[in-house]
């Protein structure tokens, strides 16, 4: 397929999207399924462009004057793939499956805008109900933090040392273009696509096969580093998912002590027991009844409480989800989590540790839960953030924004990950 159809077809994907709601992974797949023609690399060069479209679905409606699928197509190509109005519609010239080439309407439009000249809400490529809330997160920078969230981001891998070292699934991976991360000590990172590209698959890679690594972002991996799991430690993964972080605390572990991995949700718990064979995880125990809880209650040196949440701080891999999230989302989620600390610190044990992390970026699912937690639970009291920080990661305190008492925000501008928030707090 040419530019003309690639085009075309990611108009027709985008369309798909906001009439139904659909995820955009459904929708491209489903495309793709009924366009059986298509090879893998206009798949991917299909993707590409449906995804800057939804991270800059805001901004590209302002350069074009109009919130339309074509609209922000179009506009994503300009913004992300190095074309000017000229040159794209000199692409386009002679292709029948081609869209309308850029209108007469439309190119005056682009003429007499800037992105630089935009209000700062189109700049941060925010739904515009989340702009008080980003302001309140990051203050001047808000619309900066905004734009990085909208941009492509790495593939991010962790080194499983139960299985192998670093330099080993470096070299494993030197085709792909891994090279180590900045911050997380076993975090190799493969650049964010580049052009029309695609990243590498990574999981039909013998290494990944055989447990040597796992996908995840490096935020992740800071997060997990920080809540302190260490050998021979009663751990309690509260909300564990497919155990992204139990996988992490257990290497951390060297595979001693005791993790439980328990999750409300059954079915998202499932997929835990072929990652734990994969890694060589020994330690971790999969809880899905709450009540077998119980034997636990005050034994346990940490608590984890990965929390459900908007996921904010993942815009940038789910850039469809930021304009699906309403107002009363964010609500749900706080009571959710304010339940849900309650519930899992019942089992720290005195003197030990309750971490708490989500992958949002608002303060309501962040400070204000950890604020909220403390008032009512005088047994809990914050760890000292600025030396969490300084003892994992030293020399490293420019990157992060830290409030001492309540917690510490990675986000793509500053630390080159995901948002995430991380606290801890210790039972007296
Ligand atoms: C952010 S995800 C966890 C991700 C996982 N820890 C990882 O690292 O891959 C939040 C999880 O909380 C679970 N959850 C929601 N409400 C819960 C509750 N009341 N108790 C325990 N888990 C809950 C969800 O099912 C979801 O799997």
């Amino acid at each position: 397929m040419r530019l003309g159809g690639r085009l075309a077809a990611a108009i027709e994907v985008l369309d798909d999207i906001s009439r139904r709601y659909r995820p955009a992974a459904e929708a491209l797949k489903d495309w793709g399924l009924s366009h059986r023609f298509a090879g893998s690399k206009d798949r991917a060069a299909i993707g590409n462009i449906v995804y800057d479209a939804l991270r800059r679905k805001r901004s590209t409606a302002w350069l074009l004057d109009e919130d339309t699928p074509r609209a922000n197509a179009f506009g994503a190509l300009l913004l992300e793939a190095g074309f000017t109005p000229d040159s794209l519609n000199e692409a386009l010239t002679g292709d029948n499956f081609a869209p309308e080439p850029l209108s007469e309407a439309e190119l005056s439009a682009l003429a007499g805008r800037r992105l630089e000249d935009a209000p700062a809400g189109v700049r941060a490529d925010c739904p515009e109900w989340c702009e008080p809330f980003l302001e309140r997160a990051y203050g001047e920078a808000w619309a900066e933090e905004g734009a990085a969230l909208a941009t492509r981001p790495p593939l991010d891998l962790r080194v499983n040392t139960l299985k192998a070292g670093r330099d080993k699934v470096r070299a494993a991976l030197a085709r792909a273009g891994a090279v180590d991360a900045g911050l997380a000590l076993k975090g190799l990172r493969i650049a964010a696509i580049e052009g029309q590209g695609r990243h590498p698959n990574v999981q039909a890679e013998p290494a990944f096969q055989k447990g040597w690594f796992e996908v995840q972002d490096e935020g992740s991996q800071i997060v997990g580093q920080l809540a302190g799991a260490a050998p021979g430690m009663q751990v309690l993964d509260f909300c564990a998912g497919a155990g992204g972080k139990s996988l992490s605390m257990s290497a951390a572990m060297d595979n001693t002590g005791q993790i439980r991995a328990f999750d409300a949700d059954r079915q998202r718990l499932a997929p835990i027991f072929d990652r734990l064979r994969r890694a060589g995880c020994r330690n971790v125990q999969a809880v899905a009844e709450e009540e077998a809880l119980e034997p636990f209650v005050g034994k346990m040196d940490l608590v984890l409480v990965d929390a459900p949440c908007t996921g904010s701080g993942t815009w940038r891999r789910r850039p469809d989800a930021k304009w699906r999230l309403t107002e009363k989302q964010l609500e749900q989620r706080q009571s959710e989590q304010a339940e849900i600390l309650v519930k899992a610190s019942r089992f720290v044990k005195p003197g030990g540790r309750l971490a708490y992390i989500t992958c949002s970026v608002f303060p309501q699912e962040n400070a204000d839960r950890i604020r909220g937690f403390i008032e009512k639970n005088s047994a809990f009291e914050p760890l000292d953030h600025n030396a969490l920080w300084e003892e994992n990661f030293p020399g490293k305190s420019g990157c992060v924004r830290v409030d001492p008492a309540l917690g510490i925000a990675l986000s793509p501008l500053r630390t080159g990950t995901d948002g995430f928030h991380f606290a801890a707090l210790r039972r007296r």
